[in-house]
């Protein structure tokens, strides 16, 4: 269990999806309830968090700071810099460690922003938190300390594992692959089901041999020490049903058709910094 005793005393500035799938990571790999604050101005949401969790709730974001040594900015981007501005007397006189989790948001944006010289760390978690079955890439400003840097590390590894990237430009990157890569996921997982359906399968079987068949492929990816591409040749029969598949796959461009969709987010990454500048 990783209680957090030395840790300190975690704000979600946000309490939405993803600081949703962050507390119950943190609390399933043992931290203390009593030590995660949250600031979350909308009630259902705080009603919500209170009854699944038992964490501190509060209304307003700078009661919250104030009580984190760390803090966690999980708001929109497109409110990080009013959010960030709204804090800074409280960033200047506390100097907190800052995380924030907001796509394309830059270091230098928050740092600017809350105009406080303060350790910033910037992240990116991914939903699977929830399970503590994430991976969260991040990066680090050059001020901030190896000691702050263990705190971010592991804060974010009771979410699952982390990786952590030295040019902060990668973060639109691993943003594109692993923090919106679950949506890909469940949008092969819902197609999967549909086109089972189109062939004349129950729909509840479908999706159920559609979530399985995703949840083994995945452990074995994980589990097995082998290749994507080695445990895909294993199932490929020759001129068996599998490479009937692949070959339409193929045809259609399945690997252009992926790396066009990861190329758009990572522009949206850039995209949502220049946006709210
Ligand atoms: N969802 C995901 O899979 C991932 C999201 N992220 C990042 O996490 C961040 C949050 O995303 P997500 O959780 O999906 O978004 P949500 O909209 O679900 O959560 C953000 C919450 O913050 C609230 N909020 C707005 N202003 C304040 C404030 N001043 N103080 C406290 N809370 C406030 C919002 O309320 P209201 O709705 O009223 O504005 C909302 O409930 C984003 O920056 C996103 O880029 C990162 C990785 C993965
Ligand atoms: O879609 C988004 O912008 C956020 C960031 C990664 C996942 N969700």
């Amino acid at each position: 269990m990783t209680e957090l005793p030395a840790a300190p005393d975690v704000t979600f500035i946000g309490g939405g999806n993803m600081a949703r799938s962050l507390i119950g990571g943190l609390l399933a790999g043992g931290a203390s309830a009593a030590r995660i604050h949250v600031a979350e101005p909308v009630e259902a949401l705080r009603t919500a968090l209170a009854k699944d969790f038992n964490v501190d709730l509060h209304a307003d974001a700078m009661s919250a700071a104030a009580c984190g040594r760390v803090w966690v900015m999980a708001v929109k981007p497109q409110v990080m810099k009013i959010v960030c501005e709204s804090l800074s007397t409280l960033a200047i006189a506390q100097r907190p460690l800052v995380i924030s989790i907001a796509a394309g948001i830059t270091t230098n944006q928050i740092a600017r922003w809350l105009g406080a010289r303060t350790a910033i760390v910037r992240s990116m978690p991914n939903t699977p938190a929830l399970l503590g079955a994430g991976i969260t890439g991040l990066y680090a400003t050059p001020e901030t300390s190896a000691e702050d840097r263990s705190v971010a590390d592991r804060l974010l590894r009771a979410a699952g594992t982390t990786v952590w990237v030295e040019e902060e430009s990668l973060m639109d990157a691993v943003t594109a692959v692993s923090g919106s890569g679950p949506a890909y996921v469940f949008l092969l997982a819902q197609s999967l089901m549909e086109a089972g359906v189109k062939e004349g399968l129950d729909p509840t079987q479908a999706e159920a041999l559609a979530n399985q068949t995703l949840l083994g492929a995945a452990r074995m990816l994980t589990e097995s020490g082998e290749t994507a591409e080695v445990l895909r040749q294993r199932v490929t029969s020759p001129n068996g049903t599998t490479q009937a598949a692949i070959e339409s796959f193929q045809a259609d461009q399945f690997e252009a058709i992926v790396a066009r969709a990861v190329h758009a987010a990572r522009v949206r990454g850039a995209e949502l910094s220049a946006a709210n500048e």
